[in-house]
């Protein structure tokens, strides 16, 4: 199996603050990799340097292969990333926006077009695809949003809390597309406060607190790191988040 994300003793501070502290993962292509944290534990500031929008103050971010720091071109064109409140073209259809960030990509029009139609369908708004997105509910917004990081086709998925204001059936909608996505031999690697998701989904998961990897594994790997044999990830989580101070980072 290829390695699809490599970080390298990634580190970034903010002014004094140290947001993210000497932290490396390697994720595996094809899987579903969760990344868990009380708030503020540095989650996104570490997806952003995976996405290569933040840089990191030291260490290094390998996307299939390329350094987002030395080949930032070639590692972020098999990316997507959706940050956890995702803009969106208010003035734009569904088939408007999908078309104008397919472009961006350098996809042609009728391949576009295609793509975005399979997408929307998907999704459940192609009966929406006429309608301005000033128009769309949150989750709506937050499909869309979805399709548009989904359109060039990306071999690695990258999203902040992508659940966060869909109803249930939307975010039951988003799982299982999720689900067929990293079927198909794609890598995901998503934050959460929704534990569930990463219990029933993801293969692999990582805590991080005040900005340490301080757990990482299967599900079963971290029962049996916080002790917890046979408890659910939410015990587990708060076993190693409450009861760890940062040196037990690993
Ligand atoms: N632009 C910024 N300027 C200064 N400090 C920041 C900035 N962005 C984040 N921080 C701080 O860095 C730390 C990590 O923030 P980050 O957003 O990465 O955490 P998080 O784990 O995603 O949190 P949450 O679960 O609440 O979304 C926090 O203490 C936060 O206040």
């Amino acid at each position: 199996m290829e390695i699809a994300l490599q970080l390298s003793q990634i580190s970034k501070s903010y002014g004094s603050h140290q947001a993210v502290n000497n932290l490396s993962l390697q994720i595996t292509e094809g899987s579903f990799y969760a990344l868990l944290g009380p708030n503020g534990a540095g989650k996104t500031t570490t997806l952003r340097m995976i996405a290569g929008l933040l840089r990191p103050d030291k260490g290094d971010v390998m996307i299939l292969g390329h350094s987002i720091r030395r080949a930032p071109q070639k590692a972020k064109q098999t990316l997507a990333y959706l940050p956890d409140e995702p803009l969106i073209y208010n003035k734009l259809r569904p088939m408007e926006y999908l078309e104008f960030i397919a472009g961006l990509w350098g996809i042609n029009p009728p391949k576009a077009q295609i793509l975005a139609q399979e997408i929307l369908k998907q999704l459940n708004l192609w009966n929406h695809r006429g309608d301005l997105s000033e128009t769309f509910s949150r989750g709506m917004k937050q499909k869309l949003a979805l399709a548009g990081a989904l359109i060039h086709q990306p071999r690695i998925l990258i999203l902040d809390e992508p659940l966060t204001g869909l109803d249930a059936a939307a975010a039951r909608l988003v799982k299982n597309m999720l689900a067929e996505y990293v079927n198909q031999g794609n890598t995901v690697i998503l934050t959460t406060h929704i534990m569930e998701i990463a219990e029933r989904m993801a293969q692999r998961i990582g805590i991080i607190n005040h900005g340490r990897l301080i757990a990482e594994g299967t599900l079963d790997e971290l029962r049996t790191q916080s002790g917890e044999a046979g408890a659910s990830l939410e015990t587990v989580f708060l076993e190693l988040t409450q009861n760890h101070d940062v040196e037990g980072a690993i």
